[in-house]
């Protein structure tokens, strides 16, 4: 199948410290991959790379075929790469389906419509009404985000990056920081995404990791260093190595 998505020998230093190392993936619809790595990897940074928030020192990005390199975020979300909105984005004092319509209206280019009451738009709302139903959040559809817990305000990211559409997603920690007892409504609502979406996740929870992935990609010091099936990670010297230098490096606990 052809990729949906690629990035060709990418690479990003900050200073003399080079954090994407000559990096080259591609994915196709309907995979699930999670990018896993220790701490300092790269992990966001490739992901900033593929958004366009940073700008590689050299290498390519291309979605559907096309180089987007030079184009830049707002260009590859109409294009279809969305990467989930965080919660630390969310208005507080907007409700979901404020969120969603808006989110609605945006992809559509109708961001003209946005000081009329696209509560009152009947197309509009019957994808708000839709969205907010799969993802078990219908009875908070009007309530301010500042009033609904944290999972499901990690909930609505998810629903506001769908409402756009996206070929590709990628998510950052989807059930980070969320109580236990809420996490099983992230990994449902993770396990129902679209099934041709091409999903990247970065994760460092292993058994979510292996519950929702079907490929690991491993970076280590801006390289990736295993891409492969899950069922083939711990085993891997290299892997192991990587995260055994990131314990040796880390402070004793006093
Ligand atoms: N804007 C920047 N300027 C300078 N150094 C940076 C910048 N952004 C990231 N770095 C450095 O690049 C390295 C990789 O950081 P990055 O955040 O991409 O890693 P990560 O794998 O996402 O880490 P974590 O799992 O801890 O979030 C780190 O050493 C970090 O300090």
């Amino acid at each position: 199948m052809n990729p949906v998505f690629e990035v060709a020998n990418l690479s990003k230093a900050f200073g003399g410290l080079v954090v994407t190392n000559d990096v080259s993936l591609a994915m196709a619809p309907g995979d699930r991959v999670a990018l896993i790595g220790p701490n300092g990897a790269g992990k966001t940074t490739l992901v900033n790379l593929v958004t366009g928030n940073l700008s590689p020192d050299s290498g390519e990005v291309r979605l559907g075929g096309e180089t987007v390199t030079a184009v830049d975020a707002a260009g590859r979300v109409k294009r279809g790469l969305i990467r989930s909105f965080q919660v630390t984005r969310l208005f507080q004092d907007m409700t979901p389906a404020e969120h969603l319509g808006l989110a609605v209206l945006q992809r559509d280019g109708k961001t003209g419509n946005i000081f009329g009451n696209f509560l009152r738009m009947p197309d509009v709302m019957a994808e708000v009404d839709e969205l907010l139903g799969k993802l078990g959040l219908a009875s908070l559809m009007h309530r301010m985000v500042s009033e609904i817990a944290y999972g499901q305000q990690r909930l609505l990211e998810l629903a506001v990056a769908l409402a756009l559409k996206p070929k590709v997603l990628l998510l950052d920690e989807p059930a980070a920081g969320v109580p236990q007892s809420d996490t099983g409504r992230i990994e449902q609502a993770l396990a129902e995404l679209p099934a041709d979406l091409a999903v990247l996740m970065i994760e460092h929870d292993m058994d979510l990791v292996f519950r929702f992935a079907k490929r690991v990609i491993v970076l280590a010091s801006g390289t990736i260093i295993f891409d492969g099936r899950p069922e083939d990670v711990t085993s891997n010297a290299r892997v192991r190595e990587a995260y055994l230098g990131s314990y040796a490096n880390a402070s004793p606990v006093a």
